[in-house]
């Protein structure tokens, strides 16, 4: 209350306390006037401004290198004009009219703007511009141009005329020079304005003094810092590595050692990086976009051979469907006010390190930090929260070391981020180079560089995230991705979304197996389908002696393949088969067992199969992402979850409860340590639409029956356990996994009451999993811990742990085999 009564009261007094005398009416009405007409001339120039803005919308459609060329011509032919008109004087009146003003301002100096215009024209045509150094650019050319024409001035001994000044330094040179020798004096105006015009020069080119040292040594000696250096690190071991960059940061003009190539790249700025007695360290430039494909491990699974698609009639959709997004900013002004931040963090606390460069992605950037010697790690660790709280942004991470660098990671959201569309990344030279049917696009990395996977050599993947973290908008790019670059003959889907809403658009695709997959308990029954499907493939495999899937298409096409005597079987190719799952929680709240057998089956063995399975939920909570099925879903792809514990089970590490949400996401491939961050691919509901109805008016899709049809086994399980079934099976892992066949256990742990653990111990007797009953003493067990999961699978489908010792040791076909003419025509 007291604050606002202080704030009212002097906007009142004014009003009521001062009164204008009468012989300054006319002033003031006079002043009010004057005010309105520019007010109202404002207002009109505002909205002209505006209007000429809205049309102007379509000329920043236009791609970024049209705009430059078209400022670059544009610079050339004032150029051009500019020389006809104060060389030759034959431009006319309006190249008078240019010649008279340029005159005025600049005296003889306008005599120089032909030259500049036209270099600088030939300039903006040669070289990308970049947006960083405009700054740069426009105090250089200041400082030069007031020197130039002081000089000028000065020389031409400070007219005081009009036409003096035309044919001296013109009105700038005047003002530049005049208060100079004036107040001190000509003599000492003159090494002034050379020095200004020097510092012109060095800020233009963005050459810091100190390095003018290092090119005079050049010159003098006649070897360039790279041979330099190379004597250098001639003498080098490994070992003294950090105290060679500790150097080459203080010496940037000598460094170019290849360990340290970041480093050296920073000395491409020509100007020293950041050391501690430096207020703003230059930014790194930022390297060529890198992909986090290759930091993959090496697979050598097959490629899947080109398949016929049906007499050429299916052709995929074209990508210039998919939007194009904005062009990636390497660096904006947001990132020189994160550093200053950085720096002046660092400098409070007293840590000696420096931000020596920065890589900006489509919506972090990440800074990098290197400490000085004998600098604890921590001491940055530590910082966290004042940084977070100097660059205002809560999510800050911090990343250390970065991955193959001498460096902490400092990664901080973008004020300005950028959206990541799937055509951009499925237009982009590492998809276009790779033309497997199972790559699919991701995002983007946090360096710019676009991240594509292949799911073959995933082989299954996990996403997970919160609500709203973007695992839809994922799954969706990887669909398209799979439908811009496959046939229906090369890729098939099974698609079960619980949520119902999520795939509804894929409905009808060519690609589909079965129709989208909406009901839980029709899912489990189609994971024993693909269960089924693989076993098929693998007897496949094992007849014709081929270890992969892409081998036996291989052979198929070859006619290299006789079907088994007696047998009516045509072989044909198996297309690649992708499972996806949008929730697991909901199909683990139905048959937990089923589906948990089901995906360890699927993920132990069908690799060589041409199965992969890409599993998504938002729920990361052990009771869904169970140990088992964690153990054999090897990559894993985070988005921000809502708590450290469950970026654990995802990533098996914290990390992606900091994420931003919106697509930003950790990807952990097989075989990684260290999760990459990246910004996932986006695409837009009018894409999808597009993209289907090109699909569908293709080719209609065939349906397989048996898909979502309950196992025709369990009725006779049914039989004899009667609804025991999970019971059973919880009894059977119970014993098996201890290896004590003991009733009294039996009915501790499941607690049950001793007739029921009697009749589940007979039970297992008759299907061979325990032996017969030696009075008090527990019974043996027959089966080994490591044939569990199998033996579930057995049982599951009414058969008994005799046919884990039939699987293996029959070699001859299985007479189910036929049903694999059904499965091959897939
Ligand atoms: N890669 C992305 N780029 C930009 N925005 C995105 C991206 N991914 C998601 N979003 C935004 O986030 C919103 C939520 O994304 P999405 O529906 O994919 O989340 P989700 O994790 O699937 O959530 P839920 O589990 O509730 O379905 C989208 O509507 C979109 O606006």
């Amino acid at each position: 209350m007291a604050t606002a009564t202080r704030t009212r009261a002097p906007a009142r007094k004014p009003a009521a306390g001062r009164r204008t005398p009468g012989y300054l009416v006319p002033f003031a009405l006079l002043g009010r006037a004057l005010a309105a007409i520019w007010r109202a001339l404002a207002a009109m120039l505002g909205s002209l401004a505006r209007a000429v803005g809205r049309n102007a919308a379509t000329a920043r459609d236009l791609e970024a290198e049209h705009r430059r060329d078209g400022l670059a011509l544009g610079v050339l032919a004032v150029g051009l004009i500019s020389v006809m008109a104060m060389w030759f004087a034959a431009a006319g009146p309006l190249g008078r009219g240019l010649t008279s003003l340029c005159r005025l301002l600049a005296g003889n100096g306008a005599l120089l703007l032909p030259v500049v215009l036209l270099a600088s024209g030939a300039h903006l045509l040669r070289q990308a511009p970049e947006p960083g150094s405009r700054g740069r650019l426009v105090v250089g050319t200041t400082a030069v141009t007031l020197s130039v024409l002081g000089l000028f001035d000065l020389w031409a001994g400070s007219p005081g005329s009009s036409h003096g000044r035309d044919h001296a330094g013109g009105l700038i040179g005047a003002l530049a020079a005049q208060p100079l020798a004036s107040g001190l004096s000509a003599a000492i105006a003159v090494p002034l304005l050379l020095i200004v015009g020097a510092f012109g020069i060095l800020v233009v080119t963005a050459t810091p003094i100190s390095a003018i040292a290092g090119y005079v040594r050049e010159l003098v000696t006649g070897r360039s810092s790279d041979a330099a250096a190379d004597d250098e690190a001639d003498f080098v071991e490994q070992p003294v590595q950090p105290k060679a960059r500790r150097r080459l940061r203080r010496a940037p003009a000598d460094s170019d050692l290849t360990e340290t190539t970041d480093l050296s790249e920073l000395s491409d700025l020509d100007e020293p990086t950041a050391d501690l007695d430096e207020p703003l360290p230059r930014p790194r430039k930022p390297r060529k976009p890198k992909i986090v494909e290759d930091d993959l491990p090496p697979i050598n699974a097959p490629l899947q051979l080109e398949l016929s698609n049906g007499g050429g009639l299916y052709t995929l959709p074209s990508l210039a469907t998919l939007a194009q997004g904005a062009p990636h900013m390497e660096h904006t002004r947001a990132n020189d006010e994160v550093i200053a931040s950085l720096t002046q963090v660092f400098t409070e606390f007293d840590v000696d390190c420096a931000v020596t460069g920065f890589n900006r992605g489509p919506t972090v950037t990440r800074y990098e930090v290197e400490l000085g010697p004998g600098v604890k790690v921590e001491r940055i660790t530590n910082l966290t929260r004042n940084i977070a709280y100097a660059v205002k942004s809560a999510d800050v991470r911090i990343l250390s070391p970065i991955p193959g660098k001498s460096a902490v990671g400092v990664e901080i959201p973008n004020a300005d981020p950028e959206i990541v569309m799937l055509g951009d990344v499925l237009r982009s030279s590492v998809a276009q180079r790779d033309h497997h049917p199972m790559l699919v696009a991701l995002g983007k990395d946090v360096e710019g560089g676009f991240v594509v996977a292949n799911l073959t050599k995933m082989p299954h993947l996990l996403v997970a995230g919160a609500t709203g973290a973007g695992k839809s908008s994922c799954i969706n790019t990887l669909i398209l991705s799979i439908l811009t670059r496959a046939t229906p003959e090369q890729v098939r889907m099974v698609l079960v979304d619980p949520k119902r809403v999520e795939f509804a658009a894929y409905q009808g695709i060519p690609h589909l197996v079965t129709p989208v997959i909406t009901n839980p308990k029709k899912a489990a029954d189609a994971l024993q389908w693909v269960v089924r499907e693989m076993d098929m493939r693998y007897e496949d495999m094992e007849h014709s002696g081929t270890r992969h899937i892409d081998d036996f298409n291989k052979k198929v096409v070859n006619g290299e393949l006789v079907a088994p005597p007696g047998s009516e079987r045509v072989y044909s190719a198996y297309p690649y088969l992708l499972v996806i799952v949008d929730e697991l929680a909901d199909l683990m709240m139905v048959a937990p067992r089923d589906v948990e057998d089901a995906i360890v089956r699927i993920t132990q063995l069908a690799r060589a199969a041409g199965i992969h399975l890409v599993i998504a939920t938002q729920r990361p909570s052990v009771d869904v992402v169970t140990g088992l099925i964690k153990a054999n879903v090897p990559s894993r792809l985070g988005f921000k979850t809502s708590s450290v514990t469950d970026s654990r089970v995802i990533l098996d590490q914290p990390g992606s409860e900091k994420l931003l949400g919106k697509g930003d996401a950790l990807f952990l491939p097989m075989g990684a340590s260290k999760p990459a961050r990246m910004q996932g691919a986006f695409v837009t509901d009018v894409e999808i639409r597009s993209i289907v109805e090109h699909c569908k008016g293709q080719l209609q899709p065939s349906y397989r029956e048996d898909v979502t049809a309950p196992a025709v086994a369990k009725k006779e399980i049914d039989e004899d356990i009667g609804d025991d079934l999970d019971l059973f099976l919880s009894a059977v892992e119970l014993v098996v996994s201890t290896q004590f066949g003991s009733t009294s256990m039996l009915q501790r742990k499941l607690r049950v009451g001793f007739a029921k653990a009697g009749r589940l111990m007979d039970l297992m007797e008759s299907r061979s999993i325990v032996g017969p009953s030696e009075g008090s003493k527990a019974r043996e067990v027959l089966v080994m811990p490591d044939e569990l999961a199998g033996l579930l699978y057995a049982l599951r489908n009414g058969g008994s742990a005799d046919d884990l010792v039939a699987a293996d040791e029959d070699e001859e076909p299985d007479e189910d085999s036929e049903e694999g003419a059904e499965t091959g025509a897939l």
